[in-house]
Formats: structure tokens, C-alpha cells, sequence
């Protein structure tokens, strides 16, 4: 079960994660290639195979150390995957020193096997992890689906919590997307909303998270400490993509996009914050688009320009 993830994922880092774990994967089996070469042709081993700190200076263990920013589900699988590291390494120290010593029993030798297939195990765990995370976001646009606001929404509550902040939740539609299609042509359509995704992720700040809500409408989650900061980033978001228009066979595209924000109460879930922001943001359409409108805890219209 994926459980929440970086701050603002999206699935072209979700693929370059699993690239680099492939490339670091690769690496451990010619270390490993070495071991075998070791065993069945004799020779001096180096330090890769028999320095007390092998692990360190393994390919493998840039990658381990290049991981952060983690959530607690990713960080207990790669603590794993660390953990058979380090005993894949001195599990194969031992065998060396027995083989240099011909003292190899089976029994060491199942040791090692033992340790490399754990260490297999702990990487596999966390390529599923990685292939469901991925599910978990569009292909169109890269950015994480309405399940993923699911989950990440109860981790942001809580560090809102926490930190003592209001979580807001701020709903988007396109302006006249259909008149994009009808004009352009469904391709031209797929094309604005890639760009418009990475437009307003490119605006969205660390601890904000950005979704593909469903069609042409995103939601984005944010935390401000009052209704006149929230009102602020949630005009923000909405000028930033206006003042970007979209370029096309050299042409340009003026997109814009409606917003209803609401704040997310104590006790509610998060479909109900969702219908308050939805409200909003249809009164936003009627009311000429290109504009966010914010909504109190009781639904009353606050800020309408
Ligand atoms: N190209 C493309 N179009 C989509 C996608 N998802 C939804 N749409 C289109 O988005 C359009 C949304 O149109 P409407 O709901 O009528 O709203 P609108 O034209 O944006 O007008 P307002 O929301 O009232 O400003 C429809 O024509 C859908 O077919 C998609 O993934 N790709």
C-alpha cells in the first residue's frame, strides 16, 4: 500500500528513481561477477571484495545515500535494502578469507546465498512500492491522481497538525477547455493540459501538493497560517499560469483556470472540503472566470476576485 510520498512527485522522477535503481542494481552484480570470478579462477581480491568497509565503497551505497526526502514507508524499505547491503558484504569478506585460507564450508557459502537473496527481496519490495506509486499518477500530465490526494491528505492533516497550520484545499478548472479541443483538436487538448500541469507545478511551493483531479480540473493542497495568506497563494497560482501562455507551432495559447479554496476543518473529511471548493469554484465560473473564489467553513463566499 503506497502511503504517501515526496513532497510533489510526479512520475517523471518516479521513473528516473527506478532507472537509477536499475543502474544501481547492475552495478552490484558485477561486484558480485567479481566474487564468482574470485571463487572459480583464483586471483588477489581487492578492496571492493575485502575491505571491512566494502559496503561503503560499493557503487550501490551512492544510491542508498542518494535517497532522501522520504516518507516512513520508503524509509523502512530502503533501511532494509541498507541493512542486506551491509551483510551481502560481509558475508562475501568471509567466504573470501575462507577461500584464501581453503576453510570454505557449505555452510558459509549458504550464508552468502542467504544474504543475496534477502538483499534481492528488500530491492524487489521496493520496486513495487515504486510500479504502485506510479500507478498512482497520470500519464498524460505526470502529475499524482484524485487516490493520491487521498492518501497524502491524511500526512499533510497531520504535519499541519503538528506544525499548527490550516491545510487548504484549492480546486481548478480550465476556462473553456472544450473551445481548446473544439479549436485545436482533442491532441492540441492533451497537449494544453500536459503544459498547464507543468506550469502550475512549476508554481506550486515545496510544501504544496499538486493533482490531476479528473478531465481538465486540478486540485492542489496548501497550508497557510490565515484566510488572507491562503487568498494570496491561491491568487498566485492562478496569475502564474495566466501570464504563461502556451506555445504551439508557434503559436500562443492563453489558458486560465477558475479556483475555489476552502479551508479544511478539524473534524471533516476530505470529500466534504472538496464540495465546499467545488461550489466556490462554480460560482467563480458564472461569475466571469479567471478568478479564485474563497470560501468560509459554512460555504459563504469570503473573496471573490
Ligand atoms: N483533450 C482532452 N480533453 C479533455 C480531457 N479530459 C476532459 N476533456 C475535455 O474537457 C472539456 C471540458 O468542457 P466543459 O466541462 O464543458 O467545460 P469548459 O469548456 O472547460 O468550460 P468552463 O469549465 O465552463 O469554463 C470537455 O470537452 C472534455 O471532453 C483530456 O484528458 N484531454
Amino acid at each position: 500500500m503506497v502511503n504517501g510520498c515526496k513532497p510533489n512527485t510526479n512520475i517523471n522522477e518516479i521513473d528516473r528513481a527506478l532507472g537509477e535503481l536499475n543502474l544501481a542494481i547492475k552495478n552490484h552484480y558485477e561486484w558480485a561477477g567479481k566474487l564468482l570470478r574470485l571463487e572459480l579462477l583464483g586471483g588477489e581480491p581487492d578492496d571492493d571484495l575485502i575491505h571491512i568497509e566494502s559496503h561503503k565503497r560499493c557503487h550501490f551505497s551512492y544510491w542508498l545515500a542518494a535517497q532522501a526526502e522520504m516518507d516512513d514507508l520508503q524509509v523502512e524499505l530502503i533501511s532494509e535494502i541498507n541493512r542486506w547491503h551491509e551483510i551481502v558484504h560481509h558475508q562475501a569478506r568471509l567466504l573470501i578469507n575462507a577461500i584464501i585460507a581453503s576453510t570454505v564450508t557449505s555452510e558459509l557459502l549458504d550464508d552468502y546465498l542467504k544474504a543475496q537473496q534477502e538483499f534481492i527481496q528488500a530491492i524487489d519490495s521496493y520496486k513495487v512500492y515504486l510500479f504502485s506509486l506510479r500507478n498512482l499518477h497520470d500519464t498524460l500530465t505526470g502529475l499524482p491522481l484524485r487516490q493520491m490526494l487521498y492518501s497524502d491528505f491524511a500526512l499533510r492533516r497531520q504535519r499541519c497538525r503538528r506544525e499548527d497550520k490550516q491545510l487548504w484545499l484549492l480546486m481548478m478548472d480550465i476556462d473553456r477547455f472544450k473551445r481548446i479541443n473544439d479549436t485545436w483538436g482533442h491532441n492540441a487538448g492533451d497537449e494544453v493540459l500536459r503544459s498547464v500541469a507543468l506550469t502550475l507545478k512549476a508554481g506550486t511551493r515545496r510544501k504544496e501538493g499538486i493533482y490531476r483531479f479528473g478531465g481538465e480540473e486540478f486540485v492542489m493542497l496548501l497550508e497557510a497560517d490565515n484566510e488572507r495568506e491562503a487568498a494570496r497563494a491561491g491568487a498566485r497560482i492562478c496569475r502564474y499560469l495566466e501570464q504563461r501562455p502556451i506555445k504551439r507551432n508557434g503559436e500562443e495559447i492563453q489558458v486560465t483556470v477558475t479556483g475555489g479554496l476552502t479551508p479544511i476543518l478539524e473534524d471533516e473529511s476530505l470529500h466534504e472540503a472538496i464540495g465546499r471548493a467545488d461550489k466556490a469554484m462554480y460560482f467563480g465560473k458564472t461569475a466571469g472566470r479567471n478568478r479564485c473564489i474563497v470560501t468560509g467553513p459554512k460555504g459563504e463566499f469570503i473573496n471573490v476576485s
